[in-house]
């Protein structure tokens, strides 16, 4: 894998020819270009697999949502970023990198929080490609994603399993498809049985690679987390929590 960048990333490959591109299939004008939903818990409530204390663990989740927003929007294959969130720090510190914030209300759990994203990109861009993605993946590299992406049906919908081969990352939805969303536990199984198309393009470890645990962590670090986490990770080990 190659090293990531000191300074965070730059959108590569130029003026990303898919954002203008817009074809009709007839139902639908499908607009090229990914909208991402990231959904993001309140921060006081994330991450409690993570053994640390309240703040660090709230900091890390931040740290989190920051590095995957920040490779998302530097992604090619992606067009914007929504993240769903009611936590008003994380939202601003997400909007300043140029995503846009839509409010987890009413709140009412992960899946309704997904949907809801869904909703807000395609009443703004009806013919959008849409796809969740999950923000606790700290190593996220923005080419990973879009090979992952690219690997994604025309039609209906698909999803990535997490690195642990349990949960999801990943689901997307074509033109024309609702998202569906059926994150939570041991959602690969469910996503599956949903119809959704499983996608297992090789080279995507950054976008598998969940952090809950500190053992994930570790594997996030071995793979290289973005700046954010870095710094968080060598707060916290400078301090009780
Ligand atoms: N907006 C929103 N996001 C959520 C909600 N529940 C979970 N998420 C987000 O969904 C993603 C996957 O959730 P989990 O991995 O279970 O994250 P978590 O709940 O912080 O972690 P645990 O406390 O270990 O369960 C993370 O980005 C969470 O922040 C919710 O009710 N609303
Ligand atoms: C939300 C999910 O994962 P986890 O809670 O394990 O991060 C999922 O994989 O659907």
């Amino acid at each position: 894998m190659c090293p990531r960048p000191s300074g965070g990333f730059a959108r590569a490959g130029g003026a990303e020819p898919g954002r203008r591109a817009r074809r009709d299939n007839g139902a639908v004008t499908v607009d090229a270009g990914w909208s991402l939903v990231v959904p993001l818990k309140p921060l006081p409530l994330a991450k409690t697999r993570l053994t640390a204390g309240a703040a660090v663990r709230a900091e890390l989740a931040l740290a989190f949502a920051v590095d995957t927003v920040s490779a998302a929007l530097a992604c090619r294959a992606v067009r914007d970023v929504t993240v769903v969130t009611d936590d008003p720090a994380a939202g601003a510190a997400l909007a300043a990198l140029g995503a846009r914030i839509v409010a987890d209300t009413p709140a009412d759990g992960l899946n309704a929080a997904l949907a809801h994203g869904a909703a807000a990109v395609r009443a703004r861009r009806p013919g959008a490609p849409v796809a969740a993605l999950n923000a606790d993946l700290p190593a996220l590299r923005p080419a990973e994603l879009a090979v992952a992406l690219a690997a994604a049906p025309e039609a209906g919908r698909g999803f990535l399993a997490d690195a642990d081969g349990v949960g999801t990352t990943l689901l997307t939805a074509a033109p024309g498809a609702d998202l569906a969303p059926a994150f939570g536990g041991a959602s690969r199984a469910r996503h599956r049985a949903s119809g959704a198309v499983e996608l297992t393009p090789a080279g995507v470890e950054s976008v598998r690679r969940d952090v809950d645990t500190r053992a994930n962590l570790d594997a996030a670090l071995a793979l290289g987390v973005g700046p954010r986490t870095a710094a968080a990770v060598r707060t916290s080990a400078a301090s009780p929590g």
